[in-house]
């Protein structure tokens, strides 16, 4: 946590370089999901992009797997093997950013009550105009009885 933070406040000012070990580099899922082949295979565990394509010969489960999880969020399918520590520790090797963390969030709430405001909107005009018209006509209407 902290050392996510002090990254992002070093990188602003240039006099603290020697200090950030990761200057953090963000990939979107789209951009994670056009490298699913053999010649280029990216996959995400927990929030963190992995390029694995010097990894598929090595990998002790075989390129198989690794395949069916190309360019997608793999977190789960990496957890249900119970993969080792020492596994846990390669990843490192293969680490190159992490998944954009403003798409994530826009991309769930606000936008989404946004949207429904529009709706509202879009629903309330017709429906207060078509009730103002029905009173016009009555009172109209009740008007050319009276005389
Ligand atoms: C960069 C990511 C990965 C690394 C570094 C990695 C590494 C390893 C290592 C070192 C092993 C040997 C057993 C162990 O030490 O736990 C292993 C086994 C295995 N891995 Fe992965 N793995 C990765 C991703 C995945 C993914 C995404 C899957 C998807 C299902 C997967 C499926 C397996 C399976 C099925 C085995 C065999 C388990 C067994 O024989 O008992 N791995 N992996």
């Amino acid at each position: 946590m902290s050392g996510s933070m002090a990254t992002a406040e070093a990188s602003g000012s240039d006099g603290k370089e020697q200090e950030v070990d990761t200057s953090a580099t963000y990939y979107r899922l789209e951009e994670v999901a056009k490298r699913n082949s053999l010649k280029e295979l990216w996959l995400v565990i927990h929030g963190r992009v992995y390029d694995v394509t010097r990894f598929l010969n090595e990998h002790p489960g075989g390129e198989e797997v690794l395949l069916e999880q190309a360019g997608v969020d793999a977190s789960e399918s990496f957890e249900d093997v119970g993969h080792s520590s020492d596994a846990r520790e390669m990843l490192k090797q293969y680490y190159i950013g992490d998944i954009h963390p403003v798409r994530t969030i826009t991309a769930r709430s606000p936008y989404a009550e946004k949207t429904t405001e529009h709706c509202w909107a879009y629903w309330i005009l017709p429906i207060v105009g078509a009730v103002l018209l029905g009173f016009l006509y009555r009172y109209y209407t009740s008007e050319s009885k009276s005389s």
